[in-house]
């Protein structure tokens, strides 16, 4: 049923369709918000910090099954003193990014604070979690793998995936930002379809994309369907 719908949505609407996500990312000062977004949108890395100041925020554009599709990821500041100006953007996320440092494990604990504080402001089970550790390059293999089994507890607790990445480096930074990608264009598409007269897809069956791990801790290589960053 969804498929059928899908095929009929392509051949006629989609080719109109651009449909924009929004993406908060958010977590303490220091953990490296900018940099993880600035490594997938610009491929750069600075090891300089500039803190943020209230927000950012940058478009990404994608194409998903032929069809243009963007993020727009919204880069907020950890300073307590920027916390209320950055608060008033967290409204309509699709996608909640909750970042902290893996080499300062007291940054996992303000995790819960700061994605309680961007759920206040969106409607109850409308938004992707994700919990995100960064500078995966600075921490052993030994550490690493310590405070992950803190991290996916957490994230569990959270409902949220677990991701590692590191900035510098670029490990699992593009595919994390695909999965972010995938996820958020499905939950679009199927939003789409529901509003089509007469083509009433599953709910539920998700088979637009096929996942090939558990969604709580975050696969590497996960999408089926042809994703592009344009
Ligand atoms: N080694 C290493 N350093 C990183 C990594 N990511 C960020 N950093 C460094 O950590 C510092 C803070 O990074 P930012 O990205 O500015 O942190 P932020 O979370 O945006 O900070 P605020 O804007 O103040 O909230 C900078 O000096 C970065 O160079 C990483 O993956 N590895
Ligand atoms: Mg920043």
């Amino acid at each position: 049923m969804l498929r059928s719908s899908l095929e009929w949505f392509l051949k006629t609407e989609g080719k109109l369709w651009l449909k924009i996500s929004k993406v908060v990312v958010v977590g303490d000062l220091y953990v490296g918000k900018t940099s993880l977004i600035n490594r997938f949108c610009k491929d750069n890395f600075d090891r300089d910090y500039k803190a943020t100041i209230g927000v950012d925020f940058e478009i990404e554009r994608f194409e998903i099954i032929g069809m243009p599709y963007n993020l727009q990821i919204w880069d907020t500041a950890g300073q307590e003193k920027f916390k209320c100006i950055a608060s008033a953007y967290y409204r309509g996320a699709q996608v909640i990014i909750t970042v902290f440092d893996l080499a300062d494990i007291q940054t996992l604990d303000h995790t819960k604070q700061w994605l309680e504080d961007a759920l206040r402001e969106n409607e109850p089970d409308s938004s992707f979690i994700f919990l995100v550790g960064t500078k995966k390059d600075l921490v052993s293999d030994a550490v690493c793998e310590r405070t992950e089994l803190d991290a996916i507890r957490f994230a569990k607790e959270m409902q949220a995936e677990y991701w590692s990445v590191s900035a510098k480096t670029g490990e699992n930074v593009k595919e994390f930002f695909f999965r972010v990608a995938a996820l958020a264009f499905e939950q679009s598409m199927i939003k789409e379809l529901e509003n089509i007269p007469g083509h009433r897809p599953q709910i539920g069956a998700g088979n637009l994309i096929k996942l090939e791990k558990n969604i709580i801790e975050g696969p590497k290589d996960n999408t089926q369907v042809s994703l592009n960053c344009c």
